[in-house]
């Protein structure tokens, strides 16, 4: 027996004839919010779609807690969905909205106001209750989604970009808010992105897709600093993604014993350049200079031109000092700032 929460094996899905997924396997923990992570068209929405039971043409198994729902209609496997599009009823005020899913199930008033107004609280729109949706802004909105879903206390609550269609400040914010639900309530939480910055944030997990495959499923930092593959050392972050040869180029013959080979992938993390050797080592004096300088938030990336030709993207926190741009200069790499793709 498995101790995880959602279990798909062999998830095959066609869509109008096409095959969009085969043999797709994964598992998610419970009381952890998972991210599916992967560029526009990988799949994500399919997935989600075909385990919340709305989808035909599927097959596999899916196992919630154990008990597989693979042949229960959507009604039936206890999973709640947020879309992306907020899909809110636009003649019911918020309280109503809200109220639906307790409604269908015939809960009592007493019951219904009781935790409607929890919910209300929760989601910071006790003030808008008898609000109608065109009169709420779209992150008051996509709130009131997330608490009609989270009334009904799913198992599993299923969120299909639910951000993507807000400013960026907003969608910062909702997003530790959803995060702070989760980890409240203990919900089982499976979001689809396709913004890597985003599932970095919130996630316990991230399963990487692509081309209907997972590429790699791990912690936010194992993805970060480990990725399986070129796709993945593409997708996340903004590495340095070089050859072996490029490697060797800059003078690292061996990286923690092995011998770098010039066909093999590796990447280094630009925030682990340094202007001075910071402990003992093996570390290489890179000589170059800096072509371009940007401002992201707390950190300047900056393009270190080597004198080896190969650019490479560089970070120091805000609090140095800027450094000059198109002046000669040395930094300094350790060995264990790369990591070889795959490994
Ligand atoms: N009804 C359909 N009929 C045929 N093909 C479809 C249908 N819906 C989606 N597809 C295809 O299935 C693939 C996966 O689509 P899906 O919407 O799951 O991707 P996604 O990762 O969620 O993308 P996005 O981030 O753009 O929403 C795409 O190639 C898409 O063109």
């Amino acid at each position: 027996m498995s101790s995880s929460f959602l279990r798909v094996e062999n998830l095959g899905i066609s869509l109008s004839g096409a095959s969009i997924i085969q043999g797709m396997s994964f598992n998610i923990k419970p009381n952890a919010l998972t991210t599916f992570l992967g560029p526009s068209g990988s799949g994500k929405t399919t997935v989600l779609r075909a385990i919340a039971g709305l989808n035909q043409n599927v097959s596999g198994q899916i196992f919630l807690e154990g008990r597989e729902i693979q042949t229960l209609p959507a009604n039936q496997r206890d999973i709640g969905m947020v879309f992306q599009s907020y899909a809110l009823f636009p003649n019911m005020t918020v309280f109503d909205n809200i109220a639906y899913g307790l409604r269908v199930k015939k809960k009592s008033n007493k019951e219904i106001e009781q935790k409607v107004a929890v919910m209300l609280e929760t989601v910071g729109l006790a003030d808008k209750k008898m609000a109608y949706p065109d009169n709420l802004s779209g992150g008051q909105q996509q709130r009131v989604a997330i608490a009609r879903s989270m009334i009904l206390h799913p198992k599993l609550l299923l969120l299909d970009e639910p951000l993507s269609a807000l400013d960026a400040k907003i969608r910062i914010e909702l997003r530790n808010q959803i995060r702070r639900y989760q980890q409240e309530f203990g919900i089982t939480m499976l979001f689809v992105t396709h913004d890597q910055a985003e599932a970095m944030a919130i996630s316990d997990d991230i399963i990487v897709m692509d081309q209907g495959k997972v590429q790699q499923q791990g912690s936010p930092m194992e993805i970060y600093a480990k990725p399986k593959n070129n796709f993945i050392a593409k997708f996340i972050g903004n590495h340095n993604l070089l050859t072996g040869s490029e490697i060797k180029q800059l003078g690292f013959k061996t990286i923690m014993d092995q011998t770098v080979q010039a066909q093999d992938s590796y990447i280094i993390r630009p925030e682990l350049f340094e202007q001075r050797p910071s402990s003992n080592g093996s570390f290489m004096e890179i000589s170059g200079k800096l072509s371009q300088r940007s401002v992201l938030g707390d950190r300047l990336q900056y393009v270190f031109d080597t004198a080896k030709h190969i650019p490479l993207k560089i970070e120091f926190l805000n609090q140095t000092l800027p450094l000059e741009l198109n002046r000669p200069l040395k930094l300094y790499l350790n060995e264990s700032a790369i990591q070889k793709v795959g490994d």
